[in-house]
């Protein structure tokens, strides 16, 4: 191949090695990220992370308006989880994981599919208090289902929402243990820590358990 001539004074310029995906630019720009989970990611984050804090995100409260066919439910009987609504007088408390470095792709991998591709959720970054810093909020990104998405129930009333909580299943577990274990969770939290929509449906759950739950006497029958 013909070469073109060069100033015979000017060295060739060697191209300067690119920053590749195994090198990356180490300009002290380590990533770092939060990640708030208000569901079931508060008890079953299942991806690494760094540090985490229990705390809470204003602005937000909790609602059990997400329908879910794959880990609490099914395509014949959806279970139903979390989601966050938009609330000006809003508070939701929950844990915000921190990743860095090679674990923030890792994570956003893995919820990627378990929230997003599996759940109906999207992104949206929140601001997050931690409970011991409040002065300090941090950014987060938390998973939202929003009303656009297909898994979408929205409003229902807490009864309605226990009977189905008590009825579903999937391939994670009983909807049950996903709304008792996010009702330890906030009694872990402490009393400032309220959720009266959680609190009904847990009390709805109570009222209707025995109808559940067949006596011995009834089993006797069987
Ligand atoms: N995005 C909320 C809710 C997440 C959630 O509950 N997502 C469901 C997907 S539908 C899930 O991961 N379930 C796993 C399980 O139920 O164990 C959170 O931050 O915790």
């Amino acid at each position: 191949m013909k070469q073109e001539s060069a100033d015979p004074n000017t060295p060739p310029r060697s191209p300067s090695p690119a920053p590749s995906a195994q090198h990356p630019r180490d300009d002290g720009d380590a990533q770092a990220l939060w990640i708030f989970g208000y569901g079931s990611l508060v008890w079953r984050p299942d991806f690494a992370y760094s540090d985490s804090r229990v705390g809470f995100v204003r602005g937000y409260s909790r609602r059990f308006w997400q329908g879910d066919t794959f880990h609490r439910g099914s395509d014949k009987m959806p279970g139903r989880v979390v989601t966050l609504l938009e609330d000006h007088e809003g508070c939701t408390w929950g844990v915000a994981y921190q990743v860095q470095g090679e674990q923030v792709s890792e994570a956003l991998k893995y919820l990627n599919v378990r929230e997003a591709v599996l759940g109906g959720y999207d992104t949206k970054e929140v601001t997050f208090y931690p409970q011991d810093t409040p002065d300090q909020p941090l950014k987060a990104l938390a998973y939202v289902a929003t009303p656009q998405n297909p898994g979408y129930l929205g409003p229902a009333p807490e009864e309605a929402i226990a009977t189905q909580i008590l009825a579903c299943r999937g391939f994670s577990g009983h909807n049950l243990e996903y709304l008792l274990r996010l009702a330890d969770f906030m009694q872990l939290c402490g009393p400032q820590a309220q959720d009266e929509h959680l609190a009904a449906i847990v009390d709805a759950v109570g009222t209707m358990l025995p109808c559940f739950c067949p006596t011995e006497q009834a089993l006797a029958l069987v």
